[in-house]
């Protein structure tokens, strides 16, 4: 069994993202809007968008208190920002959402979300990934990191430095090997497994694209930060 240790430098950077991770949610009352009241699919839709727009806020501001993002070239950064969006929000949701749902209360956002016009053929993937998410019990270390690592994916669009953004990712998966290891000692695949969701979120993001221009009412507005960071309309 191989001997491994976090080092000093290693924990920080952990810590960092951590504390970024968890320092910045959504406001509540927004989520738990989509839980409580029956509402018509187009109030569905308003409250999915609504709360879209609160988590995109909310990775911008994770994703500047990542160590080393903001001296990327200015550029970069953006390319990186609008070309990781629909993963990290994807990937956040479906952590938050699964701490944030007593067990058995998903039928309810599958009921709000199916409500809300979005076309069956992405609900069903979409719920895979959930509960993919939700079966891999990730600690919260876990979860920041790899949302970091889905951020900082050198083969975004319109990356330039390819190499400085490998080096960051690069720091980042070598820490969250080590915690996987850690923290499940007995699951030898863990780390593969983790990866392997993020080849799923990549499949999620396509769908999404497609989705925003298929969603099935006419007249469905986005916000004007979503429509920049989806390129749509
Ligand atoms: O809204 C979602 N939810 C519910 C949700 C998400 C996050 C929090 C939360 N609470 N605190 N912090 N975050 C609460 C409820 C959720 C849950 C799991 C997966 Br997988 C995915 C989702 C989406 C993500 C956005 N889309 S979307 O397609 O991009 C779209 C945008 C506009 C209109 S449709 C819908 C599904």
């Amino acid at each position: 069994r191989e001997k491994v240790e976090i080092t000093k430098e290693q924990r920080a950077l952990m810590k960092a993202i951590v504390d970024a991770y968890n320092r910045h949610q959504i406001p509540q009352d927004v989520a738990k809007k989509l839980l409580q009241e029956q509402y018509s699919p187009e109030e569905n839709f308003l409250l999915l968008t609504e709360m879209a727009t609160s988590q995109v806020q909310v990775l911008v501001e994770f994703t500047k208190n990542i160590p080393g993002f903001v001296s990327l070239d200015r550029e970069d950064q953006i390319a990186l920002l609008k070309g990781s969006a629909v993963e990290a929000m994807f990937l956040r949701s479906a952590q938050v959402f699964s701490r944030k749902m007593p067990s058995g209360h998903t039928d309810v956002l599958e009921e709000r979300i199916r409500k809300s016009g979005m076309p069956e053929e992405f609900m069903t993937p979409m719920f895979n990934f959930y509960k993919s998410i939700g079966e891999l019990h990730m600690v919260q270390e876990e979860q920041a990191i790899l949302t970091a690592i889905t951020i900082l994916t050198p083969d975004r669009p319109y990356v330039k430095d390819h190499q400085a953004v490998e080096r960051l990712q690069e720091s980042m998966l070598v820490v969250l090997r080590k915690l996987c290891v850690l923290q499940h000692p007995q699951e030898l695949q863990y780390f593969a497994r983790l990866l392997g969701r993020l080849t799923e979120l990549r499949t999620l993001s396509h769908y999404h694209a497609e989705m925003l221009t298929s969603w099935r009412m006419n007249d469905h507005k986005f916000t004007p930060l979503l429509c920049e960071i989806w390129d749509v309309q």
